[in-house]
């Protein structure tokens, strides 16, 4: 019923169905109702320019031919274009009654005279009227139309049951007309709404059950700017509100209009009225018969035109602000909805309507005295929360944004940071500082002896000239000679600060490019170490063949000078505590090269003769000559010929080729066995050479008075000595996994100086130099101490001595057998009083029956052997 527009409902008595054009401007149509043949048979993919709708059918006029298409169940009203359909023809509009349906046909230019074909029951005819009509309206059975130049009304059709043609009223112009069942209303010019014809016959009412006046001609006074008819009811939008009117008849139990709800446009069947509501969410509400449902589709309001929104008009945006998306398309086609004419009591127009939106009227919100002051001040104001709330949202939003960045990029960074630190570990300066700032205070704490500042500077080595170490050594002189090494003289001297060093001379050899590869490894290696039980490294000189290193002067010698030397007096200056403190000391610089040195060092050449005294009576462990640096973790054996010194080397080392920390251990062993016996490692003057073979029997017998050296008298009480020897046949066993780690032998050694020292249940001993510089586990050796105060457990512990087992792994160059023929027995090393000591090459040619058995026992470990133990001895 009623004119063309963007939403149409059918009635009948399969129930009512809504249908509306897409809101998205793509002109396609969605059906929704009671009624599934309409529902079902609405075209989803045909464009339409508006819809009508009648008694079970709905009708489109299509956007491509301009022509009417129908679907539904109407037996008056096909499915598809209606004909008879003249070819060509072309529709402006369409309108639908009951069982038929009307169009209005594009004028032809100029012409002042319209054509109106009308389709279905008793209807189906070709109507010309003269003078151009802007819009047709149809009614049950009858249709009505507006001349466009005068405003006036014109219907025909069935007459019998309305009236509504002898009723039209003349002269009386109009903006709009809606026809309904039996009735019609128009808009009038000054926007009141005038209505004639009947609702329904007094019979209806009775059988229905219809409530109202009966008569829909008996309208609202309000100004409308639209009027739409049902079949038995009219309704109109209010100009002031947009709010829906309705008048005539409706059923009991009837849902009326939504209170408060503005429309842009209505649509009316039988009992049941539709309205696009003034949202943006476009979605219909119905009311009625059928009670109150919002649709699950979002509609236009309104047809699109190509032409300008007339006078009165506004163009509608989709989002219903000015310069917002366009409800159209294409894009020079628009949607012109009718502009709201005046504002609600207590309220003023703020803006007029114009071509692009309707007025907008605002009330005092100071002074309120209706119910619809309050609700628009009410939502003014939740309008301005929502906006407040809105833009605190988005700031909050930002700062959560901003926050989880900022966090996500510092813990990438210290994640980035971390990882390169531990990709990059080394032992760098700074990190030695600091170890070395946390010993001071560790030393300091305990008040046994003041930090000696001297011992605990990092020294970096510095270069040489040649000429000043020529000098400070008197010309390299003979006088200056303090010691003889396999491949080197060590020579006292004093630089130009006062300074007193002992600088080693390498002698030269014709290989200058190994001998220089040796040099720096030992350079490279000393200046990384750092420990107050090492020998220090003060600096070098590398000129042309020469090669020499410049270290700290250690006023006593070495170990084997006071052991094996001539002067028996030096021997017995050592007396038992000063062994066992000098044991401790050189069991500490072991254990850092083990366990606290960053990357791990295997010394390879532990002997009395590279154990150094200073002139407190300090021990240091000295000459890097052979040591490689780890960590050595390969399970394979290495590929050259094992280094270091005869009576001192390994035997699993020498005969497998396994090089691990407990190698050393086993050299430390022997060094042990020489401080108790006083004896040398091999002396083939006796009759058992080896020491080992000799001691490790008579201390397994418990018979250690035997083995102690002659040249001091024993102890009162020999239990601490008796430790130190249970410790010394612990590291030399054959496997080296049966032997203890350095650090347990250091803590063995501590008890059993605490024993010496005549306290067995005290405090061990911190001993004058201890300082521990470059360790991680500082505070592991810290808390050991403090833990292991207990003086009845004092046996070595054997459990867990694998703990650190260090491998040569390939890149390391071990040293080949040249570097390990310069190696010499410790036969070699009693060199103390005499610069004038044995060859090593003569007590070789003088011992070979003891080398003999020595080979027996140990077993060839390469064709080479031979070679290499000629050499030594
Ligand atoms: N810094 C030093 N202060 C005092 N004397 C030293 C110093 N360094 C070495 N000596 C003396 O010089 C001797 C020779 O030392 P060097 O390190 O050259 O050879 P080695 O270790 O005894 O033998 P090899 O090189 O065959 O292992 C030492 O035994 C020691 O008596």
């Amino acid at each position: 019923l009623g004119s063309m527009g963007s939403i149409s409902v059918s009635y009948g008595e399969d129930g009512p169905v809504f249908c509306g054009l897409s809101s998205d401007g793509s002109h396609l149509v969605a059906c929704s109702g009671a009624d599934a043949t309409v529902v079902y048979a609405a075209p989803p993919r045909i464009r339409f320019l508006g819809l009508t709708a009648g008694d079970g059918f709905a009708c489109g006029l299509l956007y491509d031919t301009s022509q009417p298409y129908c679907w539904g169940s109407n037996a008056y009203v096909q499915i598809g274009v209606p004909q008879p359909m003249l070819e060509g023809a072309r529709y402006s509009e369409i309108s639908a009654g009951d069982n038929h349906l009307c169009a209005l046909r594009v004028p032809a230019k100029g012409a002042d005279s319209s054509t109106i074909d009308c389709w279905g029951y008793n209807m189906t005819a070709t109507h010309d009227v003269s003078g151009a009509v802007s819009t047709i309206s149809a009614g049950s059975v009858f249709n009505c139309g507006l001349f466009a130049r005068n405003r006036t009304v014109f219907c025909w059709g069935d007459e019998t049951v309305s009236g509504v043609v002898e009723l039209a009223p003349r002269n009386v112009r109009f903006q709009s007309i809606g026809a309904g069942g039996y009735h019609v209303c128009g808009v009038l010019e000054n926007a009141q709404v005038f209505c004639w014809g009947r609702s329904l016959e007094m019979q209806q009412v009775s059988t229905t059950g219809a409530i109202g006046q009966g008569d829909v001609s008996i309208v609202p006074m309000d100004a409308m700017v639209s009027v739409v008819g049902g079949r038995f009811h009219a309704c109109g939008i209010k100009s002031l509100d947009h709010q829906v009117a309705c008048w005539g008849f409706t059923l009991q139990n009837s849902t009326a209009a939504p209170k408060g709800l503005r429309v842009y446009a209505i649509v009316a069947g039988d009992y049941f009225t539709c309205g696009v509501p003034a949202e943006t969410s476009q979605k219909p509400r119905c009311w009625g018969h059928t009670g109150s449902s919002l649709l699950p589709m979002a509609v236009s309001p309104g047809l699109c035109v190509s032409v300008a929104c007339s006078p009165g008009y506004y163009e509608y945006t989709s989002n219903g602000e000015v310069g917002g998306t366009k409800a159209c398309k294409p894009a020079n086609s628009r949607l012109c909805l009718p502009c709201s004419v005046g504002c609600p009591d207590g309220s003023y127009e703020s803006s007029a309507c114009n071509a692009t939106a309707d007025r907008v009227c605002q009330f005092d919100c100071s002074k309120c005295d209706s119910d619809e002051c309050v609700s628009f001040c009410l939502s003014q104001k939740q309008t301005k929360n929502h906006k407040f709330i809105a833009f605190q949202m988005r700031i909050f939003v930002a700062e959560i944004a901003f926050a989880i960045i900022l966090i996500l990029t510092v813990t990438i960074i210290a994640c980035l940071y971390v990882r390169h630190k531990l990709r990059h570990c080394r032992c760098s300066k700074s990190k030695l500082r600091m170890v070395k700032s946390t010993t001071y205070s560790f030393r300091k704490d305990n008040m046994k002896i003041q930090p000696d500042v001297e011992d605990l500077k990092i020294r970096t080595a510095q270069e040489f000239s040649y000429e000043e170490l020529e000098q400070a050594t008197g010309g390299f002189s003979e006088d200056s000679q303090v010691g003889k090494g396999s491949f080197s003289c060590v020579f006292k001297g004093i630089l130009r600060d006062e300074t007193v060093v002992a600088v080693k001379r390498a002698i030269k050899v014709s290989d200058v490019k190994k001998s220089s590869k040796d040099f720096h490894t030992e350079l490279d290696l000393l200046s990384r170490l750092n420990h107050a039980h090492l020998l220090n490294l003060l600096g070098y000189c590398e000129d042309g063949s020469e090669r020499l290193l410049v270290y700290e002067f250690m006023a006593h010698g070495s170990l084997y000078q006071h052991l094996h030397g001539k002067d028996p007096n030096l021997k017995k200056q050592l007396n038992w505590t000063r062994r066992v403190t000098i044991a401790v000391q050189a069991a500490r610089g072991i254990e850092y090269l083990h366990g606290y040195a960053c990357p791990p060092v295997i010394h390879r050449d532990i002997k009395s003769s590279n154990i150094l005294i200073d002139e407190d009576h300090n021990a240091r462990v000295a000459d890097f000559g052979l040591s490689i640096m780890g960590p050595v973790d390969s399970g394979t054996p290495l590929s050259e010929l094992p280094a270091g010194t005869l009576g001192y080397l390994d035997p699993e080392y020498y005969r497998l080729h396994y090089l691990t920390t407990k190698s050393d251990v086993y050299s430390f062993g022997v060094v042990l066995l020489e401080m108790l016996s006083g004896r040398k490692a091999i002396d083939m003057q006796c009759e058992e050479g080896n020491i080992v073979e000799w001691a490790v029997p008579l201390i397994k017998a418990g018979d250690i008075s035997s083995i102690l050296d002659p040249a001091l008298s024993p102890p009162s009480d020999l239990e601490a000595l008796k430790k130190i020897a249970a410790v010394a046949c612990k590291c030399v066993r054959m496997r080296g996994k049966d032997r203890p780690s350095m650090d347990k032998v250091t803590t063995s050694l501590e008890r059993a100086l605490a024993l010496l020292m005549g306290s067995p249940c005290m405090e061990q001993p911190i001993l004058p130099t201890e300082v521990v510089l470059g360790s991680n586990r500082m505070h592991k050796k810290v808390s050991q101490r403090s833990s292991n105060q207990s003086c009845s457990e004092n046996e070595l512990i054997d459990g867990d001595d694998q703990r650190i087992e260090y491998r040569a792994p390939s890149w390391i160059t071990f040293p080949s057998v040249t570097s390990s023929q310069r190696r010499k027995s410790s036969a070699s090393e009693a060199d103390l009083d005499g610069r004038t000591t044995t060859d090593g090459r003569n007590i070789g040619s003088s011992i070979g029956d003891g080398l003999r058995s020595l080979e027996e026992e140990i077993g060839p470990a390469s064709p080479q052997e031979d070679l290499y133990l000629q050499h030594n001895f």
